[in-house]
C-alpha cells in the first residue's frame, strides 16, 4: 500500500467542494491530481479515452466489477461510472496525491475497501444557505434542487456519525474554508517531498 494517502473529499452538492478543490490544485499544482474515472457512457465530441474517463461498455464495467477493481461505483441515468484502484494507483505512481470527490455512497464503498485514505467532509454553514448557493449557481431546475437538498441532509445526518470523517469543514466563509483545507492536507503535501 502506498504511504501517499488519497484524499477523499464529501459533501453535500453546492457545499463548495469544487471551488475549495480549484483553489487548491491553483497553488499546488504538481502536488494533487484527480484520477481518470470509468464510464459506460459514449464519448462526447472532444473527449480523449483515457484522459477524461476510460470508456468502457456496460460488458466490461460489469466484469470489473465482479473482479472488485473498483473503489466506488454508481449509475447515473442509466450509465455506469466508477473509480478502479488502478486509477487512483497511477496517480500514485507519478508522485502526486490523488484526490476523489465523491457522495456519501461512495465515501461508504471506498471504507470497506481498506484505501489509506484522508476522508475530508465539506459542510455547508445551513440549510438555507446551501439552498441559496444552489439558486445562485443558477444551475438546477426546482425538481433538481429539491432532490440535492434532501440528499444534503442525508449527507448531513452521516457526517455527524463518529469516525466517518477525519475532518469536518465548514464552508461559511471561502478563505477560511481554504486556509482550513490546506492545514488538513499539509502534512502529506509534505511527505511528498
Ligand atoms: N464560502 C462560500 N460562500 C458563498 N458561496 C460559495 C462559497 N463556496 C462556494 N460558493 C458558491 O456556491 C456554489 C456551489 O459551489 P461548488 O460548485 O463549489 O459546490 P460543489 O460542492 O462542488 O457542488 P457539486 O457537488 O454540485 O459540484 C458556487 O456557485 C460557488 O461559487
Amino acid at each position: 500500500m502506498s504511504n501517499i494517502k488519497t484524499i477523499v473529499i464529501s459533501g453535500p452538492s453546492g457545499a463548495g467542494k469544487s471551488t475549495l478543490l480549484h483553489l487548491l490544485m491553483k497553488d499546488y499544482p504538481t502536488s494533487f491530481a484527480f484520477s481518470v474515472s470509468h464510464t459506460t457512457r459514449k464519448p462526447r465530441p472532444g473527449e480523449v479515452d483515457g484522459k477524461d474517463y476510460h470508456f468502457v461498455t456496460h460488458k466490461e464495467f460489469e466484469e470489473m466489477i465482479q473482479k472488485k477493481k473498483f473503489l466506488e461505483n454508481a449509475m447515473f441515468s442509466g450509465n455506469y461510472y466508477g473509480t478502479s484502484k488502478a486509477a487512483v494507483e497511477e496517480i500514485q505512481k507519478t508522485g502526486r496525491i490523488c484526490i476523489l470527490d465523491v457522495e456519501i455512497n461512495g465515501v461508504k464503498s471506498i471504507k470497506t475497501t481498506g484505501l489509506n485514505a484522508k476522508y475530508i467532509f465539506v459542510q455547508p454553514p445551513s440549510i438555507e444557505a446551501l439552498e441559496k448557493r444552489l439558486r445562485d449557481r443558477k444551475t438546477e431546475t426546482e425538481e433538481s434542487l429539491q432532490k440535492r437538498l434532501d440528499t444534503a441532509n442525508e449527507a448531513l445526518d452521516y457526517s455527524k456519525q463518529p469516525s466517518v470523517y477525519d475532518h469536518i469543514i465548514v464552508n461559511d466563509k471561502c478563505d477560511e474554508a481554504y486556509q482550513k483545507l490546506k492545514e488538513v492536507v499539509q502534512e502529506d503535501i509534505e511527505k511528498l517531498k
